[in-house]
């Protein structure tokens, strides 16, 4: 079965306003009539700016991360309420940097998931494995388990809403991509995790990106894998050059 394609940009902690508006303009511009699913999240500071130049395109606003409750005192944090207001309308949640150098737990990650659904956002849901994890035969069971507690209590409607993105901890950054044959495999795992917990259906339907060192280079070929539908793109977002071609791949 063929799913739509979702790409989208994590631009992590780069970009001050100007940069940011300078490279979501050309964006806009050059992916004009692209008919995948098309993603940005700048930081929280740009995502007001970025919200103007891209109202009206095919280009959807994503945030990197949000507090687990709506409001209170939460000093640093920044919530759902405010993002809906700015015209998000994706989050990306649980991503490793959150989970390793923030300590986000899947509890709490979990929490997030279930309010920005019940607020009406779309969530990108990050798994992966450390490359020790790896090492020890263990990154089947450490995904499974970051799926199974950040869905708790997502019911199948719900999940609807939900991407999933798999991301090797040991390939972001890194330069180092998992073959296509290995994202794959570890995306047929997560199909068949999300089967198990709810049905087949929902299983064929959901959108699994792969995230880590994903590049114009090697785009094509793991897109060509059955269960690889889409990419979460970090470095090679942040400029026109290298994220057109990628979300362009099969031009
Ligand atoms: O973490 C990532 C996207 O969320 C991947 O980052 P890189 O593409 O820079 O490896």
């Amino acid at each position: 079965m063929k799913r739509q394609a979702f790409i989208a940009g994590n631009w992590k902690m780069h970009k001050t306003t100007g940069e940011a508006v300078a490279l979501a303009s050309g964006l806009v511009d050059n992916l004009r009539g692209v008919n995948h699913k098309i993603m940005i999240a700048p930081p929280f500071t740009a995502l007001q700016a970025v919200s103007e130049v891209v109202k009206g395109s095919n280009i959807l606003l994503g945030a990197q991360n949000m507090a687990s409750v709506r409001e209170g005192a939460h000093t640093g944090e920044v919530s759902v309420l405010m993002l809906k207001d700015l015209g998000v309308s994706v989050v990306i949640l649980g991503h490793s940097e959150r989970r390793l150098i923030y300590g986000e737990s899947d509890k709490l990650i979990n929490e997030k998931v279930k309010l920005a659904l019940e607020e009406g956002l779309e969530v990108i849901l990050c798994v992966g494995e450390t490359l020790e994890q790896r090492e020890a035969g263990k990154e089947n069971a450490v995904v499974e388990e970051q799926l199974r507690a950040g869905l708790a209590g997502i019911t199948e409607e719900q999940l609807r809403n939900i991407t999933i993105a798999y991301e090797p901890v040991w390939a972001i950054g890194t330069g180092k991509t998992a073959s296509p044959q290995d994202a794959d495999n570890m995306h047929a795992h997560i199909r068949k995790v999300v089967a198990e917990l709810y049905s087949q259906t929902a299983a064929d339907s959901l959108i699994i990106q792969y995230g880590g060192s994903v590049k114009p280079s090697n785009v094509k070929d793991l897109m060509a894998m059955e269960n690889i539908d889409g990419a979460l793109v970090g470095g090679a977002s942040l400029s026109v050059e290298n994220f057109v071609p990628i979300v362009t791949f099969d031009k």
